[in-house]
C-alpha cells in the first residue's frame, strides 16, 4: 500500500539557484495537507515511477468520461492470486515437488530402462497394473516425471528444473528469494545450463553412437542428453557439423559474459581476488565502481566495505519507491518496510511503494534527505535476508540498475561523495558507513524483496569533516569518465620540414644582397625553419642603426617575392635582428601532434592549451589561469574558429568535467553547436534555459550578470575561507578543511567563451560591456576566464575598458595595420600569413605561432567520446539571475495574474507552508523539473509570497501563514 510517512523532507538545494540552508533543517512540522502534485516536467530516472499518492492526491482535473464496454475486471478474476492461503497451497506445492522430482529423478536413474516399457504401455495397459510394474521409487507418476523430463526432455540436465522448482516454492512462501539468489537469477542460470547441456551432451551422445559401438554404452546414452536435446544436437550436426561445439561455446562465452556482466579480462589484484574468494562485494565493479575484475556475482551482504568504501548519502533520508523495473500483480503484504534506526531508537515507517500496480520483484527506490531525520540515521530494510542477491541482482538487472542522483547545484554544498555515480548495488553492504553528502543522493533502484538487511549509517556531517582521513576527490562523482585518446584525432605523421636547402641558400642570399643594396653588412645569419615561416636571424655589422633595418621591410618583401614578412629589430633578449620570411609549402602542425606533445602531456598547469608550434618549431602551451583572460581577432576565415576549438579541446583532452565548466555563448550559432553534446559534462548554463550554448544576445546579457553574481558569491565563499585564490580553496576543501554545511564547494574553473563579440557590442552595448569588463577585472582569482574572440577588432568593439582588461591576446590575420595596433598594440598582425598564422601577446612579448589545426570531425568526435560517457544529470547551472527576462516568467511590471502557472496556487501553499523559498523544495512537493519551479517561484516573487533572491541563502517567505495566503490568493483571482 502507497504510504508516504515522511511528511516534510528536507529540500534538497538546487543547483545554482536554491542555496542550500547554512543550518540543518527545521524539524518535521505537524502533517500538512499534501500539496497536489503534478506530472514531472523533466522526469528523472529515480524519479519517474508513478506513485499512487501522487495519483490519489492529483489535481482535481475533470477527466472526460470514458465510454468503454464494461469489462470484468482482471482484479477480481485473479483476485484468489492475493489470497496468502493460496499463495502458500501454491508455495508448498512446489516445494514438495521439487523433493518429489529429486527422488523421481534419482529413482529414474536406477529404473529407468526398465520403466520405459511400463510407461511406454500406458495405452495398452491399465494405469493400476502399470503403476504396480513401475520400479520408480515413487511409483507410476514418478516414472512418468522422469520419463518425460529425463528420457524424453533434457537428460540429465533435467535436474535444473528442481531448483527452479523449489525456489519458486521458497519465494512464495517466505516471500523472499532463497538462500540470498534472486529468482530470476536461478531460473535464467538453470534453464540455461538445462538447454546448453542437454544440447552438448546431445551432440557427445550423436558422436559416440556409431554402429560399431557399444550396445551398453548405447544404453547408457540414452539418458545424458534426453530426446529434446538429442534432437537439436542432430538438427545442428546437419546444419553446421561440428562447429556445433564452437556454437555451444560461443553461447556458454556469451551467457557468461551478460549473465555475470563481464566487463572486462583483467585478472584483478591478488586483494581483489581475495575479496572475492570471501565475497566481499567488489563483483566487477572496485571501490568507486570503476570495473575491475569485471565478474559480479553473489556477494556477501554480511561484508563490510572497509573505510574506502564509504558511501555517501545525505544525513537525512526519505526511502520512497520510484520507477518499478518489472511489474506484476500487487501484494500489498510484500511491501518493503524499513526502519530506520535514530539513535537507539527504533522507529519504522513505511516506505512508498511504487503503484498499486507495483512490482514486487523489483520495485525501486530512491533515498532523498527528509526533514525530520535526525542523526545518526540508519536504514535497514527489514525484509529479505537473502545472502548473495544484492550483487547477483545487479547483475541480472540491465541498465542503470541502481544509481545515486545527485542534482548538481552551484549553490549547494558540493557532493562530497566519494560515491560513484551510479551507485552500484555492491556498493551498498551491510554496516557501511556513509558520509552526509549535499546536495542529496538519490538511490534508484534497488530490489528491496531481495535486498539483504542492511544498515547503511550515516555519520554527521561534522563529523564527517572532521574525521574524514581521505581527501575528498571531486572526479569520483564520474569516477569512470574516461580521458579522451589521442586516437580520436588525425594522424598526419611526423612533421617533416618543408624547406629545402635551396629555399633557404636563395632566401639568405637575398636578404644579404638586398641589406647590401643599403650598404647595411651582415657579420653573420642563421636560419630557424618553423613550421609557416623561417627565422633568418641576423647579426649586422657593428654601427648599422636598427631602425635602418627596420624601414627596409618591404623592400626585402620585395626582393623576396614574399608576403607576410616580419622584420624582428632587435629579437627581445638575442641582439640580433630577425627576418621572418614565409615558406612557399607551409606545415600543418596537426593539434595531435601538439596535445601528444610531452610539454602538454606533463604539464602542471591549470588550464593548458597547446596552441601550436612557434616559429622554433617548439610546441608552444600557455596557462588560461595565468593570462588570465584571452582576446581573440583575426580577420574572418583566418582561423579563429579553428583556434578556438584548439583551446577548448586542449581543456577537454587535460580536465575533469569535475574541475572546469564552459560557457559557450554563440551569436554566429553555428561555431560552437558542436559542443552541445558535452553539455552534462562541461557546459554550465543558466538554471532556465534549455540550450546550453548562448546564441541569443538577451541571454548572453543574463549569463554575463549571472557569472558575476556567481563571482561574488565565489569571492565570499573565499573570505569566509580565508583563502587568496581558487586553487587555495580548493586545496582546503579537498582537505575536508571547509564544511559543505557552511556553503562550501569543490568550485571547478568556469571558461566563458563568446565566439563574435562585435555582434554583442552592436546589440547590447553597455549591457555586455560592463558585466565583461567586471569579470575580466576581478575574476581572476576565482576561476573565471573569458576569451572573447572577435573578427572586427575597432574600437567600437574592443573598446578601451575591454582592452585594458585583457592582458593577453591572439591576432590572427587582420587586414589592416590599425587593426593590428588596436588588438596587439603593435603592427605585425596585418603581415601574417593567414591560415592560423598568429601572434600571441602577453604584455610585451610578442610570438608568432602557428595554431595547431583541429578538423570538425575531429572535435565532433572529440565530443561524442565525451558525450557518450556518463555525465552529470544536467550542466552545471550558474545562478539564476533575479528579474531576468526571457524565460523567468516575466518581470514584475509585465507579470500578468491570468498567465500564471497551473500550478501556482499548489506552489504558494507548499512554500507558505514549509516557510521555505526554495525552488527544489517545489521540484520536490510538486514533482516538476527544475525550469517549471524556476518560473513557479518567479512568479510567486512577483506576487509577493516569496522575496528576491538572495544569493546563498534560500529567499524569504513573504506570508506568515495559510489563512493570509488565501486571502492573497483571493485578491490576486479578483484582479
Ligand atoms: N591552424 C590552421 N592550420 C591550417 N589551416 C588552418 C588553420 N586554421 C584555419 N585554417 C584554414 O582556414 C580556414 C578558415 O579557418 P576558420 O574557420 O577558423 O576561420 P575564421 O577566422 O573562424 O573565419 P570566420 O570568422 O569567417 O568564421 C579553415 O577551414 C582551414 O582550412
Amino acid at each position: 500500500m502507497a504510504k508516504n510517512t515522511y511528511k516534510q523532507p528536507i529540500t534538497p538545494p538546487a543547483r545554482g539557484n536554491e542555496p542550500r540552508p547554512a543550518a540543518r533543517p527545521a524539524p518535521r512540522p505537524a502533517p500538512a495537507p499534501e500539496p497536489a502534485p503534478a506530472p514531472r516536467e523533466n522526469s528523472r530516472r529515480a524519479e519517474s515511477g508513478s506513485k499512487p499518492a501522487v495519483a490519489k492526491s492529483a489535481p482535481k482535473v475533470p477527466k472526460p468520461p470514458r465510454q468503454w464496454p464494461k469489462l470484468p475486471s482482471l482484479g477480481g478474476l485473479f483476485g484468489f492470486l492475493r489470497d496468502r492461503r493460496f499463495q502458500l497451497f501454491l508455495g508448498f506445492f512446489f516445494l514438495l515437488g521439487s523433493i518429489y522430482l529429486t527422488i523421481a529423478f534419482v529413482s529414474f536413474l536406477f529404473t529407468g530402462h526398465a520403466d520405459q516399457s511400463v510407461v511406454g504401455s500406458l495405452a495398452t495397459t491399465p494405469a493400476k497394473e502399470a503403476g504396480q510394474e513401475s520400479g520408480n521409487w515413487l511409483g507410476l507418476l514418478g516414472a512418468m516425471a522422469a520419463q518425460v523430463l529425463i528420457y524424453e526432455g533434457f537428460g540429465v540436465a533435467a535436474f535444473a528444473v528442481i531448483p527452479i522448482v523449489f525456489f519458486l516454492g521458497y519465494k512464495i512462501v517466505f516471500r523472499r528469494a532463497g538462500v540470498g539468489v534472486s529468482l530470476s537469477y536461478v531460473i535464467a542460470l538453470c534453464l540455461f545450463s538445462m538447454l546448453w547441456l542437454s544440447a552438448l551432451l546431445g551432440y557427445v551422445v550423436l558422436t559416440l553412437q556409431t554402429p560399431d559401438a557399444d550396445p551398453n554404452l548405447a544404453h547408457t546414452l540414452d539418458f545424458l542428453s534426453g530426446g529434446i536435446g538429442y534432437e537439436v544436437a542432430s538438427w545442428l550436426d546437419s546444419l553446421i557439423g561440428w562447429g556445433t561445439v564452437l556454437l555451444l561455446a560461443f553461447l556458454l562465452i556469451s551467457f557468461v559474459v551478460f549473465f555475470f556482466n563481464v566487463t572486462s579480462l583483467s585478472m584483478g589484484t591478488a586483494a581483489e581476488n581475495e575479496a572475492d574468494a570471501a565475497g566481499a562485494p567488489t563483483d566487477g565493479l572496485d571501490l568507486y565502481g570503476r570495473t575491475g575484475l569485471g565478474v559480479n556475482h553473489g556477494a556477501d551482504p554480511t561484508a563490510s566495505l572497509d573505510t574506502e568504501d564509504e558511501l555517501e548519502v545525505d544525513p537525512q533520508m526519505t526511502l520512497r519507491s520510484t520507477k518499478p523495473v518489472a511489474r506484476r500483480e500487487p501484494e500489498e503484504e510484500i511491501a518493503p518496510r524499513f526502519t530506520s534506526t535514530i539513535g537507539g531508537d527504533e522507529e519504522e515507517f513505511e516506505v512508498e511503494s511504487p503503484a498499486p500496480t507495483g512490482s514486487v520483484a523489483s520495485p525501486t527506490f530512491s533515498i532523498t534527505p527528509s526533514a525530520g531525520a535526525a542523526l545518526p540515521l540508519s536504514v535497514a530494510p527489514s525484509v529479505g535476508t537473502a545472502g548473495a542477491a544484492l550483487a547477483a541482482s545487479a547483475a541480472s538487472m540491465s541498465g542503470p540498475s541502481f544509481s545515486v542522483e545527485m542534482p548538481v547545484d552551484a549553490e549547494v554544498a558540493p557532493v562530497t561523495s566519494r560515491v560513484p555515480t551510479p551507485l552500484s548495488l555492491a556498493d551498498l553492504a551491510d554496516g557501511t558507513t556513509v558520509a552526509p553528502a549535499s546536495p542529496p543522493l538519490t538511490l534508484a533502484p534497488a530490489i528491496p524483496a531481495e535486498m539483504p538487511p542492511m544498515a547503511i549509517t550515516v555519520a554527521d556531517d561534522d563529523d564527517f569533516f572532521a574525521e574524514g582521513t581521505e581527501n575528498y576527490d571531486p572526479t569520483l562523482d564520474l569516477s569512470r569518465y574516461q580521458y579522451p585518446t589521442l586516437e580520436l584525432l588525425n594522424d598526419y605523421g611526423a612533421a617533416k620540414a618543408q624547406v629545402s636547402k635551396e629555399e633557404l641558400e636563395d632566401n639568405k642570399d637575398r636578404i644579404v644582397e638586398t641589406l647590401g643594396h643599403y650598404g647595411i653588412n651582415i657579420a653573420s645569419i642563421k636560419a630557424t625553419i618553423g613550421p609557416t615561416v623561417t627565422l633568418y636571424e641576423i647579426v649586422p655589422d657593428a654601427g648599422v642603426r636598427i631602425s635602418k633595418i627596420k624601414s627596409l621591410e618591404d623592400d626585402i618583401a620585395l626582393s623576396l617575392a614574399a608576403l607576410g614578412i616580419r622584420i624582428i629589430a632587435p629579437i627581445p633578449g638575442k641582439g640580433t635582428i630577425g627576418i621572418e620570411v614565409p615558406n612557399t609549402k607551409k606545415e600543418m602542425v596537426s593539434i595531435r601532434s601538439v596535445l601528444g606533445h610531452e610539454k602538454f602531456r606533463t604539464s602542471e598547469m591549470d588550464l593548458p592549451i597547446a596552441f601550436g608550434r612557434t616559429i622554433t618549431n617548439e610546441v608552444f602551451v600557455a596557462d588560461l589561469a595565468k593570462m588570465p583572460h584571452l582576446l581573440m581577432a583575426g580577420a574572418t576565415g583566418q582561423g579563429k574558429s579553428v583556434g578556438l576549438n584548439v583551446i577548448l579541446a586542449s581543456l577537454i583532452y587535460k580536465r575533469h568535467p569535475s574541475q572546469l565548466k564552459f560557457v559557450l555563448v554563440d551569436p554566429k550559432k553555428v561555431e560552437l553547436s558542436i559542443f552541445n553534446k558535452i553539455e552534462r559534462h562541461f557546459l554550465a548554463k543558466l538554471p532556465d534555459t534549455e540550450e546550453a550554448i548562448i546564441t541569443d544576445t538577451k541571454k548572453v546579457v543574463n549569463t554575463l550578470n549571472s557569472l558575476c553574481m556567481e563571482m561574488d558569491r565565489r569571492y565570499d565563499l573565499l573570505k569566509d575561507a580565508g583563502c587568496r585564490n581558487l586553487k587555495e580553496y580548493n586545496r582546503k576543501f579537498v582537505e575536508r578543511r571547509l564544511s559543505p554545511k557552511k556553503g562550501h564547494r569543490f568550485m571547478p574553473f568556469i571558461v566563458l567563451v563568446i565566439d563574435e563579440l562585435a555582434d554583442l557590442m552592436m546589440t547590447a552595448g553597455k549591457e555586455v560591456e560592463t558585466p565583461i569588463a567586471r569579470l575580466a577585472q576581478l575574476a581572476r582569482a576565482i576561476g573565471i576566464h573569458l576569451i572573447v574572440a572577435t573578427q572586427r577588432p575597432s574600437v567600437n568593439v574592443i573598446t578601451g575598458i575591454i582592452k585594458a582588461n585583457f592582458p593577453c591576446r591572439i591576432s590572427f590575420k587582420v587586414t589592416s595595420k590599425i587593426d593590428s595596433r588596436t588588438i596587439l598594440d603593435t603592427g605585425g598582425a596585418d603581415q601574417l600569413v593567414g591560415q592560423g598564422d598568429m601572434l600571441f601577446s602577453a604584455g610585451s612579448d610578442l610570438i608568432r605561432v602557428q595554431c595547431a589545426f583541429i578538423d570538425t570531425p575531429e572535435v565532433d568526435r572529440l565530443c561524442d567520446f565525451v558525450g557518450e560517457q556518463q555525465g552529470y544529470p544536467e550542466a552545471y547551472a550558474l545562478p539564476e539571475v533575479a528579474g531576468a527576462e526571457g524565460d523567468t516568467g516575466g518581470n514584475s511590471e509585465d507579470f500578468d495574474p491570468a498567465s500564471r502557472d497551473s500550478m501556482f496556487e499548489e506552489a504558494a501553499r507548499v512554500i507558505v507552508t514549509h516557510q521555505q523559498g526554495s525552488t527544489s523544495l517545489l521540484q520536490r512537493r510538486l514533482k516538476l523539473g527544475y525550469n517549471r519551479a524556476g518560473r513557479l517561484i518567479d512568479q510567486l516573487e512577483h506576487a509577493g509570497v516569496v522575496g528576491p533572491f538572495e544569493g546563498s541563502k534560500a529567499r524569504e517567505v513573504l506570508i506568515p501563514d495559510e489563512y493570509s495566503l488565501e486571502q492573497l490568493l483571493n485578491n490576486l483571482n479578483k484582479t
